[in-house]
């Protein structure tokens, strides 16, 4: 050990213990949500036995799987019976901020089998998606569709609270028109105009998405004032008096980003501006909760998570500056940006 680095403690050793075990924390949390023990236990403590049964689980399996539970906080045992903790609340589906779907999403083979290659991803600077799915994420989400189903679940349960946050800072007093770009099923855009009954609503999004938002707009009575339109931003993007980006910049490298930024520049009506919602990752010394999420997207995407001085670089090299930056719930803030 060098002289000026101080030796490990034993505590030092049994957190390193619970970091090296981190991945059998994930596939425990994940079977714990595909297993559905939120909804079993909430009622009153259970036997494993009653778990499997609902389940046709093995029954000595699942009580291995909660004694385990036990170990991390999702679950005491008491008198054979095993109860629900508030920490086992957060996986329940439907739940507010619930993070089940996640769970299950990230320790599904998609995202599991790549990350399985991390080292590769540092050594070699690049995503290894294409060695582990033998397609990029999308493609396999196409193949793989009730995976697919499942994340595009997780993003929604991860976006419902960001967008509940997001839609009271947006000042639409002067707007008219909004698109959504890769809006997906369109929520955002049409929170907003919920929100606002003089707002158009458009989501632009790959012909597969398309459906889904009609549907979606339809389900909240707000199809008249809506469109859903195929197109890629990287070609062209309507008109519009504001531009929502939510989850997209962080997909994509500096130069896609910035070909897209210059399309919004480009159709922006005047006085017009975007609202860019992401990740706004601390300064190196306390880089925070992002940082790791930054990690998926270097395995998964050719996207990153980014600083503000880095989201300011971007617009700038597209003739954009920010105008207004509000922060949300850490890690995720709105960055409003106008034409130069
Ligand atoms: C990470 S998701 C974000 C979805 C949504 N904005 C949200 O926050 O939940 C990225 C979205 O961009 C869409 N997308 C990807 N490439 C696109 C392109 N070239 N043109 C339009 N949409 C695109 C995808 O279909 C996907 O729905």
């Amino acid at each position: 050990m060098p002289a000026n680095t101080p030796s490990p403690t034993a505590e030092d050793f049994t957190t390193m213990l619970g970091m090296v075990t981190g991945g059998f924390v994930s596939q425990i949390t994940a079977a714990f949500a595909e297993l559905n023990i939120a909804h079993h236990l909430s009622g009153k403590p259970q036997p494993a036995a009653y778990v499997a049964e609902q389940e046709h689980a093995d029954a000595a399996a699942t009580y291995r799987l909660l004694r385990a539970g036990v170990t991390l906080g999702l679950v005491t045992h008491t008198a054979g019976e095993f109860a629900a903790t508030p920490l086992l609340g957060t996986l329940l589906p439907g739940a507010p901020h619930s993070l089940g779907h996640l769970a299950r999403a990230w320790a599904a083979p998609g995202h599991w089998q790549p990350w399985g290659a991390f080292t590769q991803v540092v050594r070699s600077g690049s995503a290894q998606v294409e060695s582990a799915l033998g397609c990029s994420i999308f493609e396999y989400f196409t193949k793989n569709v009730d995976e697919g189903m499942l994340f595009s679940k997780a993003v929604t349960d991860l976006s419902t609270p960001v967008i509940a946050e997001a839609v009271p800072v947006l000042d639409v007093r002067a707007t008219r028109t909004v698109a959504d770009l890769g809006g997906a099923n369109g929520a955002f855009v049409l929170s907003l105009m919920a929100a606002h009954p003089h707002l158009r609503g458009s989501v632009v999004e790959l012909p597969h998405a398309v459906p889904d938002a009609r549907a979606e707009a339809e389900r909240r009575g707000l199809a008249e004032r809506f469109s859903a339109v195929e197109g890629d931003f990287f070609e062209e993007v309507p008109s519009a008096d504001l531009y929502l980006l939510k989850f997209i910049l962080h997909d994509w490298s500096d130069e896609e980003n910035v070909r897209l930024l210059r399309n919004c520049r480009d159709s922006l009506t005047p006085g017009g501006r975007l609202a860019i919602v992401e990740i706004v990752l601390g300064e190196a010394a306390d880089p925070g909760i992002g940082a790791l999420m930054d990690l998926t997207m270097m395995t998964m995407l050719p996207g990153r998570e980014r600083s503000l001085a880095e989201f300011d670089a971007l617009l700038a090299d597209a003739g954009l500056r920010r105008s207004k930056l509000t922060h949300l719930q850490a890690p995720y803030a709105v960055i409003e940006a106008q034409a130069v």
